[in-house]
């Protein structure tokens, strides 16, 4: 069935690329109009690349925080695994500090301890070649995930169907395809999605800068609102799922995500549309009980201030900049992750699909 999918296409736009000397990313601060790799050569370079959304989304930053320990590890003069491991914590604890909501930045990072443990441990490869070894491991995985994740969310969606799509879940967010831009591409190639619609994600815009961006290049047919009028749209009734991704889901079903997440939760359920979260089993976050316990990122309010570099607001206006919300379970219809589906999310169906 995924021979359907000609995934050779999705592959042109690539945020992370690893030279085997320095990280590159692509500068998604600068998309749609200019095109440019910022070249990180530190892991504290990959960490405020991070923290300033040079690269952004969920698996993006995993992933970036894993070259990030690549990097790491070859500014320090250890010989061994025995003596690396302390001498690379405050590197590692400095990526993981760089945003606090993605569970994805913290996995990732415990992946590189467990594999510079295993050196340690004897196993064969040089401990810098293990680092780097999982750090591609954790990209290439991540590219698998999605495609998976792809054909299961497009298997829900009906033939005829319009998507409401959030912020940016494409190729930029991943190590390729995308979460739920993943699934509306397997939907749309499977001929079960008509339209695609795109809020455009105040603040900084990652729905309007950067899934039309995607969209536009897929030849997708795709229309992009403003995030105030999702409710309006959905009550003509022309969505029949809502699509998003996630930074963090707990381990009763409830879904941190971009703001503006929860309430298209709330009106897709008040209009008959149904809600998809889509994301990788390295976003679920089993330690977390319920939404309430996830750390919401709250980032400088002057990204309220200014649209596109010119200051629109009042000077002395005081303004509140939460960057994501939390979904409650009983809002969402299905978790796709490429373990599986999980429909109804709640306490035991998550543990069913993920007992460890
Ligand atoms: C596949 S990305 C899923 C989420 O990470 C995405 O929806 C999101 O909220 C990203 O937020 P961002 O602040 O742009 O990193």
């Amino acid at each position: 069935m995924t021979d359907a999918i000609d995934y050779a296409r999705y592959d042109r736009i690539r945020p992370i690329r690893w030279t085997g000397e320095a990280l590159e990313l692509l500068d998604q601060r600068k998309l749609p109009f200019v095109v440019e790799y910022l070249s990180c050569a530190s892991s504290d370079a990959v960490a405020d690349a991070i923290h300033a959304l040079a690269v952004r989304g969920a698996p993006a930053i995993g992933i970036s925080a894993a070259w990030g320990a690549v990097l790491a590890a070859r500014a320090i003069e250890v010989t061994d695994a025995a003596d690396a491991a302390a001498r690379l914590e405050p590197a590692l604890q400095r990526l993981n500090a760089a945003r606090p909501t993605a569970v994805n930045l913290a996995w990732a990072l415990a992946r590189m301890r467990a594999a510079l443990l295993r050196a340690q441990a004897g196993e064969g490869m040089d401990w810098r070649a293990a680092l780097e070894a999982e750090a591609l491991a954790i990209e290439t995985e991540d590219l698998a995930a999605n495609r998976n994740m792809g054909m299961l969310g497009a298997s829900l969606i009906a033939p005829g169907s319009g998507v409401l799509t959030h912020c940016n879940t494409g190729s930029l967010a991943t190590a390729g395809f995308g979460t739920a831009l993943g699934v509306i591409r397997a939907g749309v190639a499977q001929g079960h999605i008509e339209r695609v619609y795109a809020g455009e994600t105040r603040p900084w815009q990652q729905g309007a800068r950067l899934t039309a961006w995607e969209l536009m290049q897929d030849g997708i047919p795709a229309t992009l609102i403003a995030d105030s009028a999702a409710a309006h749209l959905m009550k003509t009734g022309v969505v029949q799922w809502v699509v998003v991704g996630a930074d963090r889901i707990c381990a009763n079903g409830d879904t941190a995500n971009k703001i503006g997440t929860y309430q298209l939760a709330i009106s897709a359920r008040h209009h008959g549309a149904k809600f998809m979260v889509v994301a990788p089993s390295s976003t679920v976050d089993m330690e977390t009980a319920s939404g309430e316990l996830i750390e919401i990122e709250e980032r400088d309010p002057a990204e309220l201030f200014a649209i596109a570099g010119t200051r629109t607001v009042a000077e002395g206006v005081a303004a509140w900049n939460p960057v994501f919300d939390v979904t409650p379970h009983g809002l969402i219809d299905a978790i796709v992750t490429e373990k599986g589906i999980v429909e109804h999310p709640d306490a035991a169906s998550m543990r069913a699909m993920f007992p460890d």
